[in-house]
């Protein structure tokens, strides 16, 4: 059993990243899909007057501010646009994907970030009404009576606070923990980009194999949001998910190149 992430970022290939997952659903294969959803966030937020504010934290990761508007239009691509468009594509090509959010039933149950702490022109400030969260549960329970009844579960990445607020959390540490409470074998993370670059945005400079022990020496190598995608790798590694592949969502076939050890592998 494996748990892919599918970035929600411009230029993933959503038909080909279909066309061989239920290729491979038909085998019998089991499988968890997370996604993201940043360029239709970012478009309807444009769209609607509100644009999207990224920020960046004390120790260099990037966010997207989401106050509560931002979190109705990331609410209305992830749970809406983006799952409802993966849901639609699998169910053409006979998979019986079954597109929910970590906020149904409680599928994840993590921690509200009311007030962040940002880096703004050198300074450290606070800024409040912010509706960002980390994962603190999964709902196998939940998980499996899908996978035991052969859906396919299509996971949008909001979570639930316990006060029962709609959170914004990150999709590639949402699909780690989703990953490590199956105990999944491997976790697939593909973006637009091959894997990691060591020269980003170079895409000669692919770096093919991490051992787990090194994670910590590549980490400068990654810029803006593919920090987020190593923190995810480590998060699933040091809770048992065997190996996380780092691979390309553009090509055909990218679910059964990145299992064969194409893109950046670490383990
Ligand atoms: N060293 C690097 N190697 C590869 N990509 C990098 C590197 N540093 C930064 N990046 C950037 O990371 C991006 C991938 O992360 P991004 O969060 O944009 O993707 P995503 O998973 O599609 O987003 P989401 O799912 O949140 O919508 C690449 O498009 C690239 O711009």
């Amino acid at each position: 059993m494996y748990v892919i992430k599918v970035g929600g970022s411009a230029g993933n290939n959503y038909d080909a990243l279909c066309d061989d997952l239920a290729a491979r659903f038909a085998q019998g294969e089991r499988v968890v899909l997370v996604h993201g959803g940043s360029d239709e966030t970012n478009r309807l937020g444009e769209a609607l007057g509100h644009p999207p504010r990224f920020v960046t934290s004390p120790s260099g990761y990037t966010s997207r501010y989401t106050d509560r508007r931002t979190l109705e239009f990331f609410m209305m691509a992830t749970g809406g646009l983006v799952n409802k468009a993966l849901v639609e594509r699998l169910q053409a090509r006979g998979c019986n994907a079954f597109g929910l959010s970590g906020l149904d039933g409680r599928l994840l149950t993590g921690k509200r970030k009311a007030t962040i702490r940002i880096v703004e022109q050198g300074r450290q400030r606070m800024l409040r009404d912010d509706w960002t969260g980390t994962i603190e549960q999964v709902n196998t329970t939940l998980l499996r009576m899908l996978l035991e009844a052969n859906y396919l579960p299509v996971v949008a990445p909001l979570a639930c606070s316990e006060a029962g607020e709609a959170l914004n959390v990150d999709g590639d540490r949402a699909a780690a923990a989703l990953a490590a409470a199956l105990n999944a074998d491997a976790l697939l993370l593909l973006s637009n980009v091959p894997g990691l670059l060591r020269n980003f945005p170079d895409e000669t400079s692919l770096i093919s194999n991490i051992p787990q022990a090194e994670l910590e020496d590549y980490l400068p190598f990654a810029e803006g949001r593919m920090k987020k995608k190593v923190l995810g790798a480590q998060e699933a590694l040091i809770a048992g998910v065997k190996r996380v592949i780092l691979g390309d969502a553009r090509r055909s076939g990218c679910i059964s190149a990145a299992l064969a050890g194409a893109g950046t592998v670490i383990a």
